[in-house]
């Protein structure tokens, strides 16, 4: 995992004598973010629902030298947060920072999703984040005070086979507007993340036949590569940080700059005649025009 953004951006010591909670922080960028936020000075919590992960990231954490504290709880389960939350803060004394990470989908196009898969994944991207949030919240940052940073996907404008998922992170974009409205009088920022395509652990379980689909996709992409997990926890660290203290209700993209899902309809004819049924894109509707056809 490279550090150098971080030695040469981020002030040592930036989150000394703070505790961060991450959620989903047994793998991918919760585990980037987990220890960026450990060598910048913060006791971390690591939130996840398999505790091998958890474990694992917890061992090389203290291996580092950093102060962590691991938590087996599914985010949808709201007896569960209420607990989590309260562990958290009886095992650190405070809560400084929320980064609402753990999330996921399958892809699946829109009339093939059971409602069972529909609330499997609004629950985890949507759901879970308000609940973490909420009980964060009142448990603590209502009257310290604190910043929350929300993770959703750079894929709610439209994305092929991620109705669920794209729909769920539309919410939890119109959640961090309000809550930072409703929070801001307590001192409390909340914002989000929304990388694009990045090739985290949690990417690479993708079917190999998705990532082909995802890699046609990536022809959309401005800066013609995968972003890196330092490259979203980059941008996740600045606004729980003091250096954003101004910035509230705000949603910074990780993407490389695709301009938007939908533009992969302007692919070339011949990369849409690759295997790509999952995205549908052999039959582009006649009101799209594209320009090279
Ligand atoms: C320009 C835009 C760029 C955007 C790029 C976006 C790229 C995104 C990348 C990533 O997000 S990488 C991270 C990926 N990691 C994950 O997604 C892992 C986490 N995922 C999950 O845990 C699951 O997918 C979940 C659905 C979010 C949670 O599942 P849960 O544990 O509740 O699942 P189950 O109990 O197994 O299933 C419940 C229900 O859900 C349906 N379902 C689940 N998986 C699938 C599947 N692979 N295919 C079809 N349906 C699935 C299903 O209805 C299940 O019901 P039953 O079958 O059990 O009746
Ligand atoms: N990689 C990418 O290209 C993109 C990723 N994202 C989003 O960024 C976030 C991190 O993804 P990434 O690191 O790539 O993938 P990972 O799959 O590695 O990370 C997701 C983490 O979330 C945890 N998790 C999932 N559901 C729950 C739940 N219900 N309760 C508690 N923990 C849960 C998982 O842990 P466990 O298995 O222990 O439950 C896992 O550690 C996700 O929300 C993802 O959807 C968004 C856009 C693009």
């Amino acid at each position: 995992m490279s550090q150098s953004v971080y030695k040469s951006v981020f002030r040592p010591g930036l989150f000394a004598g703070q505790t961060v909670i991450v959620t989903g922080g047994g793998s991918g960028i919760g585990r980037c973010t987990a220890h960026e936020l450990s060598n910048l000075g913060a006791s971390v919590a690591l939130v996840g629902r398999k505790i091998e992960k958890l474990q694992a990231v917890q061992a090389e954490i203290e291996a580092a030298g950093g102060k962590v504290s691991i938590h087996v709880c599914d985010i949808r389960d709201e007896p569960g947060v209420k607990a989590l939350v309260a562990d958290v803060i009886a095992q650190h004394g405070r809560i400084d920072g929320l980064v609402n990470n753990a999330g996921g989908q399958y892809p699946q196009p829109v009339k093939d999703i059971s409602l069972k898969g529909w609330e499997a994944v609004v629950r985890s991207n949507l759901t879970g984040g308000f609940l973490v949030s909420r009980e964060v919240y009142t448990q603590w940052m209502e009257a310290h005070g604190g910043s929350i940073v929300n993770i959703i996907a750079d894929m709610w404008m439209g994305m092929p086979t991620m109705g669920h998922s794209g729909a769920a992170r539309a919410g939890m974009l119109s959640f961090t507007e309000t809550a930072a409205c409703e929070w801001g009088e307590s001192g409390v920022r909340v914002n989000a993340v929304a990388p694009g395509f990045v090739a985290s652990s949690g990417f690479d379980t993708y079917e190999p036949e998705m990532q082909a689909k995802f890699s046609i996709l990536m022809k959309s992409v401005p800066l013609q590569r995968y972003g890196t997990e330092a490259e979203v926890s980059a941008a996740i660290v600045f606004l729980l940080s003091e250096a954003a203290a101004y910035i509230t209700g705000s949603f910074i993209r990780v993407d490389g700059g695709v301009p938007n899902a939908r533009q992969t309809w302007k692919l070339k004819p011949t990369d849409r005649s690759k295997p790509f049924n999952g995205f549908a894109l052999a039959k582009p509707p006649k009101c799209l025009s594209v320009k090279d056809e």
